[in-house]
């Protein structure tokens, strides 16, 4: 069989693993495909970089307009928006089947993509995008396409995660923890995408995307980044017995008159610690995928990393090549449900909310009466030393009151924090945090 011809676009942590384990393993390769892939050349900025790994020298170019124009198929790992968009439209048009871990571009362009893909009869494949080596979006596009999803709920940022786990743990201040990330490969070329949560938030969208059959971008994804994360923060979820993780939510939610939606969220929140998300460390990612008849399903594994993320970028190519052998063609887009995205407000969850108040009789009372009169209900209120764990501010007259809520919306509780700022006898809202996860 003639070898399949492989174009590899970047040279990063992702595409100099993807070269090396594609030269490494082809005689292994070409047997699972049932052709040679043959890695005809790898597109980079700058040829004078030494870049290792036992990469034949003359691969490397500076034009990958002209490399596509060779190739069976193309991997993309440039990342960002352009030119990894041109190029890939252009893979596509020329009949390449592609392979891309670019979340960022999918959750901006996918359907623009899918289109290039289908007009030029291949393939689209990104597993790499969401979860790294986790296989995650196969299961949920092909093994739970007979079943319905109710909802995903995961750990899918391995910087966030690790720099979480590092404040937590290791008392690791916030750019010193990122630092690390970076150094190890984790974290975006920008780590501002990592913690500002628009990698979570594009992840977040092609997730939901597939789960729900909708077209999901990244900016219908409601989004909060761990910047405003404080050493506090930290302290008082341990002492509610949790621990901070950044979240991903994609929820089938159900209106008063018996419509669907979905809605989709990213951000930080306290966890249980009993909840198997809690116990999710380092550069780590889980997700836990609820459907209807499957019930509850957990994807667990390395979430960032060059060679764990080469791992689902190769699996995806045997893929696209198997099919190329085959003469086959494997699922396209599927958004015939195209639910309505349900906004934040409507989104039900429960909130940490830590006061600095006056320290004084009826205080708890007026706060409780706050609370109710926002049709909230408190799960624990608790009185904590002073100043409160984790903080320097404080005063002798002072006192620091932590309140837990039962489920409410989210603008119900959004609307409770406000109301009881303007209280006289509240001092300040010290943090204010949702809280997920079972007990
Ligand atoms: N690092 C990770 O853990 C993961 C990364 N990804 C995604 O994989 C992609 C690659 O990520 P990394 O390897 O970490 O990034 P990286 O920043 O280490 O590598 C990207 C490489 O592409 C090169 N590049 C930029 N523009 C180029 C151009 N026009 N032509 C040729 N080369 C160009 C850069 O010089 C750099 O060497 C991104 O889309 C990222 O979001 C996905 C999952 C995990
Ligand atoms: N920067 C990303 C890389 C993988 O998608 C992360 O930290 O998860
Ligand atoms: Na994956």
């Amino acid at each position: 069989m003639e070898p399949l011809k492989v174009a590899l676009l970047g040279s990063g942590s992702v595409g100099t693993q993807v070269a090396r384990l594609l030269t490494a393993h082809a005689e292994e390769l070409a047997l699972r495909v049932g052709a040679p892939l043959e890695l005809i050349g790898i597109a980079v900025r700058r040829l004078e970089v030494d870049r290792g790994a036992g990469i034949d020298p003359s691969l490397f170019t500076t034009d990958a307009p002209e490399l596509l124009k060779r190739a069976d198929l193309v991997i993309e790992l440039i990342g960002g928006i352009e030119p990894a968009r041109t190029l890939i439209l252009d893979a596509l048009a020329s009949g390449a089947s592609v392979v891309t871990g670019n979340k960022a571009l999918l959750a901006e362009h996918g359907p623009e993509l899918y289109e290039a893909a289908d007009r030029g009869g291949v393939e689209l494949y990104y597993e790499a995008a969401v979860a790294g080596a986790i296989p995650l979006l196969r299961p949920i596009r092909e093994s739970l396409a007979g079943d319905r999803v109710q909802r995903v709920l995961g750990i899918v940022n391995g910087t966030t995660n690790y720099v979480l786990d590092k404040m937590d743990t290791a008392g690791l201040g916030f750019a010193e923890a990122v630092a690390q990330a970076q150094a190890l490969g984790y974290a975006e070329a920008d780590p501002t995408a990592d913690v500002e949560g628009y990698d979570a938030a594009a992840k977040a969208a092609i997730l939901a995307s597939l789960a729900f059959h909708t077209r999901v971008s990244a900016d219908d994804v409601h989004r909060e980044g761990i910047t405003s994360v404080t050493a506090a923060d930290v302290a008082s979820a341990k002492a509610i017995g949790a621990v901070v993780k950044m979240l991903a939510i994609c929820e089938r939610v159900v209106a008063a008159d018996g419509s669907e939606g979905v809605s989709v969220r990213v951000h930080p929140a306290m966890v249980p610690l009993s909840h198997p998300l809690a116990s999710v460390r380092e550069a780590f990612n889980a997700v836990f995928v609820e459907a209807e008849a499957a019930g509850e399903l957990m994807f667990y594994g390395r979430g960032a990393g060059g060679l764990p993320t080469a791992s689902a970028v190769l699996g995806d190519l045997v893929s696209a090549a198997r099919n190329r052998v085959g003469g086959s063609r494997g699922p396209g887009e599927s958004t015939y449900a195209q639910l309505p995205l349900r906004p934040m407000g409507e989104v039900i969850t429960r909130y940490h909310i830590s006061l600095e108040v006056a320290d004084r009789p009826g205080v708890l009372a007026t706060v409780s009466k706050v609370i109710a009169e926002h049709g909230v209900s408190i799960e624990t209120v608790r009185q904590q030393q002073f100043p409160a764990a984790g903080t320097d501010a404080g005063g002798q007259d002072r006192a620091s009151l932590v309140v837990v809520t039962h489920s409410a919306t989210d603008a119900a509780l959004e609307a409770t924090v406000s109301a009881l700022a303007g209280l006289d006898s509240v001092a300040a809202v010290v943090g204010v945090m949702r809280v997920e996860g079972e007990n």
